[in-house]
């Protein structure tokens, strides 16, 4: 049976409610028989990465490895986007404090989602550029419904995916694609990302991408879980290991690009194209 806590309590009733009245910006499903937990992204309208939503998804996810939950299925709340990718008010003239706080935030959230050892699936149900597409290459399998788009589409805001943000797409989809698809800044259709095996799997609608990243836990839930996630973290541990090795020097890249005038322009002129849509 599921039942609905909200951010998050693998524990008693009375945290439940502790946890709930914190924030509503995640709202955590656990399977009480499985212990497979769906996380969902739940800032309306588009779930754009704010400090926020960050700090709500990397405490739940610190729960969730520390209470041993066995899976984690990650989607959104939202009917048409997964998530829109890091809150562009957090990058459009900020404090350096601010932005600091915020980057770290996001190496945080990372961190723990890219280096869980449960097994994880982004169940993309709607579209999913830059920052989106990172929390979901950040899983291990992804499923998404068609006719969306997905990519790291920095280069064509006038802005660079971070390093880490690129080798999680080289780890999928290879160098050449990779280059490519950064350089271009390409938004793939879901047909286009399952092609490219950036995406695993399509699915023809909400409820068949549940049932199927259902399935793909199932089947990782039979596997020895120790072998499982060794195997993963051997896998992941390269590109982690440049992130933590560099954490400093990534929030300097951050900050010193972000407060150029012409990045602070092209932002201004993203958001107001965005706003007149
Ligand atoms: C050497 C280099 C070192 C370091 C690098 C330095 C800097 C680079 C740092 C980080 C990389 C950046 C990563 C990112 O994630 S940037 C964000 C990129 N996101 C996007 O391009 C997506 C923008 N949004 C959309 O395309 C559409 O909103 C979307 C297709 C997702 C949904 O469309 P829909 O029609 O359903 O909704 P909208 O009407 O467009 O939006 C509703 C509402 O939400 C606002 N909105 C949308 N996206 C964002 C966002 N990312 N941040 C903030 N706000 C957003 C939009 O303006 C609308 O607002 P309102 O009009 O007030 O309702």
């Amino acid at each position: 049976m599921f039942v609905l806590r909200q951010c998050l309590t693998l524990g008693t009733k009375s945290s439940v409610r502790n946890f709930a009245a914190a924030t509503n910006l995640v709202n955590v499903k656990i399977n009480e028989d499985t212990g497979v937990v769906i996380m969902e992204l739940n800032k309306p309208p588009v779930n754009s990465l704010n400090y926020e939503l960050l700090e709500a998804m990397h405490r739940t996810l610190v729960k969730l490895e520390n209470e041993r939950c066995s899976g984690m299925i990650l989607t959104s709340s939202s009917p048409n986007t997964f998530s829109a990718g890091l809150d562009l008010l957090e990058m459009y003239k900020p404090t350096v404090d601010k932005a600091r706080k915020f980057w770290g935030m996001l190496q945080n959230t990372w961190i723990k989602l890219y280096s869980a050892p449960y097994p994880t699936v982004a169940a993309i149900n709607g579209h999913s550029p830059a920052g989106g597409c990172l929390l979901a290459m950040s899983c291990e399998y992804r499923i998404m419904v068609p006719k969306k788009k997905i990519g790291l589409n920095e280069t064509q805001l006038g802005i660079v995916a971070p390093q880490w943000f690129q080798d999680c797409m080289k780890n999928i989809i290879g160098s050449r694609q990779a280059e490519k698809a950064l350089i271009a800044g390409t938004l793939f259709s879901s047909e286009e990302a399952a092609k490219i095996g950036l995406i695993d799997e399509l699915a023809t609608d909400k409820e068949d991408l549940m049932k199927k990243a259902h399935d793909f836990m199932d089947e990782q839930l039979g596997l020895p879980p120790l072998a499982r996630s060794t195997v993963k973290i051997g896998f992941r541990k390269d590109t982690l290991n440049r992130l933590i090795n560099s954490r400093e020097v990534d929030t300097k890249y951050f900050i010193d690009f972000i407060f150029q005038p012409k990045v602070q322009e092209s932002l201004e002129m993203y958001l107001q194209a965005l706003k007149k849509k």
